[in-house]
């Protein structure tokens, strides 16, 4: 009787740790806000280690699942739930506007939540969410943004010509800089050079707008850490700050975006601002972490 041995030389014991690498499958939510999209996990379920370096691996286009960023929610105990948003670049954010939303109906379409008023933690703060539900369906979320700040002019040198804009934060910075025809900003080029201007020390998101002859606002953004999106949540709130502040508008504006129009109420008694939109799941996926 004949044998065949086969002996396979490793590199050390193939059952020591180093040699497995632990892998694991994260389920995740492909959603956007006008546009504005994000990779969603449910952190509860699946807990993530390095968002960091995910939301860059992953927000990538052609070797990633593609997005503007990675939202996480998870647990808290000062409100419903909590969210924290990463921008493609990995770099953390303290308020996303269309993520919000997205979060509202996810909430409430996946059963975390049978609430149609959610509260969610944030690291600007608890934003209340107004779910608008129809045969069971969150198709539209007004949120609650709080109330705006560190509103002043400012005006920025940069591609060789002065910018004069309003800063207005929204819990996250943002410059938005008015102009006559919309169509004639290079935002590609001007964008990273605003974004990243030595008077704005931790960057800025940057919002080019043009009030249109309904009155409405047409605008369009460059995102700290994220560049170019289709649709700002924070940035539109902060443009119709501005432009009610400058006398361009009133206290409620529709802010037509590339993805989609938001309507902002910035209201007089309470000085809050109200962003109403829509919320779209795209599809569901799961991805190795390796
Ligand atoms: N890029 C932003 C975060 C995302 C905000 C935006 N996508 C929104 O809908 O508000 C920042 O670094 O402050």
């Amino acid at each position: 009787m004949s044998y065949l041995c086969i002996v396979i030389k490793t590199k050390g014991n193939i059952n020591s740790p180093t040699e497995y690498k632990m892998t694991k499958m994260i389920k995740f939510t492909k959603m956007h806000g006008a546009g504005n999209d994000y990779i969603y996990v449910d952190t509860t379920k699946y807990p993530i280690e390095s968002p960091e370096k995910l939301s860059v691996a992953w927000s990538a286009p052609h070797t990633g699942i593609g997005s503007d960023g990675l939202v996480l929610i998870g647990s808290s105990d000062k409100a419903d739930f909590n969210m924290r948003i990463f921008n493609a670049d990995g770099s953390e954010a303290k308020m996303c506007g269309n993520a919000s939303r997205c979060i509202g109906k996810y909430l409430y379409e996946y059963g975390l939540t049978s609430k149609t008023a959610v509260t969610l933690d944030t690291l600007s703060g608890i934003k209340v969410l107004k779910l608008h539900v129809e045969d069971g369906r969150v198709d539209t979320v007004t949120v609650d943004m709080g109330i705006p700040a560190d509103m002043q002019e400012q005006t920025v040198e940069a591609c060789g010509r002065p910018f004069t804009g309003t800063t207005v934060s929204m819990g996250n910075p943002h410059l938005v800089i008015f102009v006559d025809d919309i169509k004639e900003i290079d935002l590609e080029n001007i964008g990273p050079k605003l974004e990243n201007h030595p008077l704005f020390p931790g960057r800025i998101n940057v919002e080019f707008a043009q009030v249109l002859e309904n009155g409405k606002i047409r605008m369009r953004v460059w995102e700290r850490g994220s560049g170019i999106t289709q649709a700002c949540g924070t940035g539109a709130c902060a443009t119709a700050v501005a432009a009610a502040l400058t006398g361009r508008a009133g206290r409620t504006s529709d802010i037509i975006m590339d993805g989609g129009t938001l309507t902002i109420e910035w209201d007089e008694k309470n000085g809050h601002v109200m962003m109403t939109g829509g919320a779209v799941r795209v599809f569901d996926g799961e991805i190795e972490i390796r």
